[in-house]
């Protein structure tokens, strides 16, 4: 665990961790020997040798004082390396997670990192409190061991012989209560899971009339959570009283060993009392092993979470990147699948600079997947994808950031305030600019229409904006950063009049003097595109104008019948 953590943490802090380590051990041994000197000083107190105890206040004193620095060099310590492993942490995850590929960014994946942003890095650094548990445990009863040994043998045997007994109690206790303890987290999540879903779902259950309806599965997990907590505490119960019972009986393994010495006069009372209260001190520190034991997996389990992030490739950067040498998109012969089932095969398509080109084809054919290539989501399986005359692999993730813009189907934005989401596309615009680009893209009516003009906030995820509201924002943004491709998913949400007629005016500005690959999902956007380009089967089956392809009467002259048979059916009241 310690060597995971090292590795991740790289060399930096080593010296730290080195000089905490000591000034541990240095306590740990202190903290024995004041109490291994209780018995010389006991023994010479109650035997009436009032003198000779005095003269074992002096090394018990050098004990102390060593004690209380080692102290606070090893808190002072363990603060300044808690935080710098944080710090370090956090910047190792965020420059990793910066370099990994775009298509690593599922729903899943976000939320492991989310989770380890939270709490796992937290949990992963308390391995400085557990080195200090850990090297206590050990080197402080070690440490009165000697003592007992010289004070007497046969005490110091029957402490030993209790030893492997009271930790593997512990372990054992540990171990139930980490079980019930697994599940009662799980629980907790699947319920926490439950009700963010519950409330999620409000819109639909009430528009179906289903408001009490929809509870159960909340209700059964609220209910799950509730038995797994009573199983918690329940099952922590035989473990914490194990534990203390094991403890118990050592120190009366002790006691009576001392009891029978003391009986037979072998060793005088007064030594037998010192090396009892020696005997209770010893096995003290064995009461934090079950927890010690609890947050070691807490801790492994947080650290190879961070691992697994860390170990993900990051896409490979050129060595010497190449420089754009136009606006053009092509991809040759292309292939691509998601976990080994092929969406393209043999794609090709050539998107000249400076021109419209548009991505027909059904639902679920492979449209955004191209976008995804050409933005270097994930790089092809076989084939090549080339933006601007290059392999995009030849290119610097900051050259090819700097040359395509995307504008996804949905899009999201921050709670801030419209023109904050606008200014994300060139963070040091000026206030004209971004409003300008808010112009060309059809924004003002939307910002005139909020309570707060530009300073109104749009929500979380930009949920008080409709689809296509969003979808202009992003295109604001896009004109803003003004890149010579732009990579256009457009909206699928039905859109009302009003927005329909401000998309195509904002992708008539976005056109002007770029190269748009525009996947679109209604076939009247792309009616008077460049080229079109139909793609079925993970290729692409026709290519050409609108009006060419018609007369066709091949793909698109069908895609297009259906699309028309849309348009053309009329709720009534029969
Ligand atoms: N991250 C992913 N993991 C696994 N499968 C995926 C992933 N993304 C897309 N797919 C699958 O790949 C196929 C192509 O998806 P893609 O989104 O490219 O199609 P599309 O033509 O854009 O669809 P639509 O028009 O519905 O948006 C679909 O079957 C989809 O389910």
């Amino acid at each position: 665990m310690i060597g995971v953590l090292l590795r991740l943490i790289g060399r930096p802090h080593r010296r730290l961790f080195v000089r905490f380590f000591v000034s541990t051990v240095v306590y740990s041994l202190a903290e024995g020997a004041a109490f291994g000197l209780l018995v010389p000083l006991l023994t010479e107190l109650l035997g009436g040798r009032t003198a000779a105890a005095a003269w074992w206040l002096l090394p018990l004193a050098a004990a102390v004082v060593v004690g209380w620095f080692a102290h606070y060099d090893k808190e002072s310590r363990a603060l300044e390396l808690t935080s710098a492993w944080r710090r370090t942490l956090y910047e190792r995850l965020g420059t990793h997670v910066a370099r990994l590929p775009l298509g690593w960014f599922t729903g899943a994946r976000t939320a492991q990192l989310q989770q380890i942003l939270g709490t796992g890095i937290g949990t992963a650094v308390r391995t400085v409190s557990l080195v200090q548990a850990l090297v206590g445990v050990v080197l402080t009863p070690a440490t009165i061991f000697v003592f007992l040994l010289v004070a007497d043998w046969r005490v110091a045997l029957a402490v030993l012989v209790t030893v492997p007994v009271v930790v593997l109690v512990f372990v054992i206790a540990g171990r139930l209560t980490a079980r019930t303890e697994a599940a009662h987290h799980a629980a907790e999540a699947e319920a926490g899971a439950r009700l963010v879903e519950f409330a999620g779902a409000q819109p639909v259950l009430r528009a179906n009339g289903r408001s009490r309806g929809g509870r159960q599965l909340l209700d059964d997990a609220l209910e799950g959570q509730h038995r797994a907590a009573r199983r918690a505490v329940l099952g922590a119960m035989p473990g914490e009283n194990l534990g203390q019972l094991a403890i118990q009986l050592a120190f009366t393994t002790v006691v009576v060993v001392g009891l029978l010495l003391a009986t037979g006069a072998a060793v005088p009372a007064a030594r037998i009392v010192a090396i009892m209260v020696l005997g209770l001190h010893f096995l003290q520190p064995f009461a934090v092993v079950a927890a010690v034991a609890n947050s070691v997996r807490a801790c492994r389990a947080a650290l190879e979470r961070i691992d697994s992030v860390l170990r993900v490739p990051p896409l490979p950067e050129p060595d010497e990147p190449a420089r754009v040498a136009d606006a053009s998109v092509e991809l040759r012969d292309a292939r691509f699948g998601y976990h080994g089932s092929p969406v393209l095969d043999g794609f090709s398509l050539r998107v000249p600079a400076g021109s419209v080109t548009a991505l027909v084809g059904p639902s679920g054919a492979g449209k955004t997947t191209v976008t995804k290539l050409v933005a270097r989501f994930f790089d092809a399986e076989a084939g090549t994808v080339l933006v601007g005359g290059r392999d995009v692999r030849q290119l610097s993730t900051v050259d090819l950031m700097d040359t395509v813009s995307l504008v996804f189907q949905d899009v999201h934005l921050f709670d801030g305030t419209i023109e904050d989401n606008i200014r994300l596309g060139r963070p040091d615009a000026t206030r004209e600019q971004v409003l300008e680009a808010a112009r060309r893209a059809r924004v003002e009516p939307i910002a005139q229409r909020l309570p707060d003009g530009w300073r109104s906030r749009v929500g979380e995820g930009g949920r008080l904006l409709s689809g296509g509201e969003r979808q202009r924002v992003a295109i604001a943004r896009t004109l803003l950063k003004d890149t010579p491709i732009v990579l256009l998913d457009e909206a699928t949400s039905a859109l009302d009049a009003e927005n329909e007629v401000a998309i195509h005016q904002a992708l008539g500005e976005l056109a002007h003097g770029r190269t748009l690959l525009v996947i679109a999902h209604r076939l009247s956007t792309v009616t008077h595109a460049d080229r079109i380009a139909v793609l079925d089967g993970g290729r692409v089956v026709e290519e050409g104008k609108h009006r060419d392809l018609l007369a066709a009467g091949g793909r698109y002259a069908a895609l297009w019948a259906d699309h028309e048979r849309a348009r053309g059916w009329r709720i009534t009241s029969h």
